[in-house]
């Protein structure tokens, strides 16, 4: 059995495929009616429209959940500290793979630090890369990484969620890939805001470009490898989330850009890694213009044009 916490879009996609290659799945929900919904009519309030296979079932009972030796936590980064401290079953021996992107705002940390910090008798793990749940879902063929700084429990992580249409590759460098994962974030609000302020497919590349040096140079100087990024966690989830309408992310930016409303029961994550990175590379020296920006026009302190006036002033340097 595995455990997914979490009956979110992604939590419950990454559940049906698991029970559609015949793993039994236990999905944990807060919310009672999630867990009817799930266990009763075979349906998953965040996928509507997706029929769920046998062999998911749903509880509200953590304890239930967590007797199973991989657990995926699928809820939002910054609820991933207070969701790991609900859990009091020991969990020597157990992989805890985080499904979140993003960096813990109390902690400017990743979600393997978070998971190591709270329960350091497991062994962490993230899962992360270029992926909508819808697709999934569909069992559509889709590529992710799998990072975990034991190859050897990563290996068998990788085996145990690889299937026919979901092919993971594998790293040890937990840093650069929940770092790819969680500034894509950041780089697609600053996409979507280009596209929806009018400014043009070719702003948008550069936003893309200089984006993703901002990206490796954050990630490298926290101890990334540099190729990690270049891979599905960072530039092929930056590819998918900065050209998609699917992505809650680009979509948060095109809204921005338009000066429309948005619906803030959506989870947008680059919302607070924008934040949490801001903060980071005041700290560390580290120069991240776009990200900063970001974090000026989703909390209203700075005008999406003012924003992209600032970008296109900056003193020239090389490449
Ligand atoms: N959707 C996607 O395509 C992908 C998402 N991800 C990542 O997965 C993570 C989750 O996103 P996603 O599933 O889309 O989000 P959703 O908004 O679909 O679902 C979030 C889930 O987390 C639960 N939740 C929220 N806050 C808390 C809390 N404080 N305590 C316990 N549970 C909580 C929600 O419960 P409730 O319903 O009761 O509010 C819900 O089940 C994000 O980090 C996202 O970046 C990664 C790849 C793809
Ligand atoms: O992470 C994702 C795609 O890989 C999902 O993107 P959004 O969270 O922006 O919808």
């Amino acid at each position: 059995m595995i455990g997914v916490i979490g009956a979110g879009a992604f939590g419950t996609a990454l559940a049906i495929t698991l029970a559609r290659k015949g793993t039994p799945v236990r999905i944990w929900a807060r919310d009672p009616a999630t867990v009817e919904a799930i266990n009763t009519r075979k349906e998953a309030p965040r996928l509507p429209g997706v029929r769920l296979p046998e062999g998911l079932t749903a509880t509200t009972d953590l304890a239930e959940v967590t007797q199973a030796q991989t657990l995926l936590l699928a809820v939002p980064m910054q609820a991933l500290s207070g969701m790991l401290a609900q859990i009091d079953a020991p969990l020597a021996g157990k992989r805890l793979v985080a499904c979140c992107k993003g960096i813990d705002l109390a902690t400017l940390t990743g979600p393997t630090a978070v998971i190591a910090s709270a329960k350091p008798e497991a062994t962490p793990a993230v899962l992360t890369g270029p992926s909508f749940a819808d697709d999934i879902a569909r069992g559509l063929p889709t590529a992710l990484t799998l990072a975990c700084g034991d190859d050897a429990t990563g290996a068998e992580i990788q085996a145990e969620l690889s299937g026919t249409t979901l092919r993971l590759y594998r790293t040890t460098d937990t840093t650069g890939a929940e770092l790819g994962g969680a500034l894509k974030n950041v780089i697609a609000i600053a996409c979507g805001a280009c596209i929806g302020e009018g400014l043009g497919d070719s702003a948008r590349a550069a936003l893309m470009t200089r984006g993703f040096a901002e990206m490796t140079r954050l990630a490298v100087r926290l101890g990334a490898q540099q190729q990690t990024l270049g891979g599905l966690s960072g530039l092929g989830d930056l590819a998918l989330t900065c050209s998609s309408e699917l992505s809650r992310n680009y979509r948060f930016g095109l809204a921005l850009g338009r000066g429309e409303p948005f619906d803030n029961a959506l989870t947008v994550e680059g919302v607070k890694t924008a934040e949490a990175v801001t903060r980071l590379g005041a700290k560390l020296g580290v120069d991240l213009p776009i990200c900063a920006m970001v974090n000026e026009v989703s909390t209203g302190d700075t005008s999406v044009a003012e924003a992209i006036t600032y970008l296109l002033n900056r003193p020239l340097k090389e490449e």
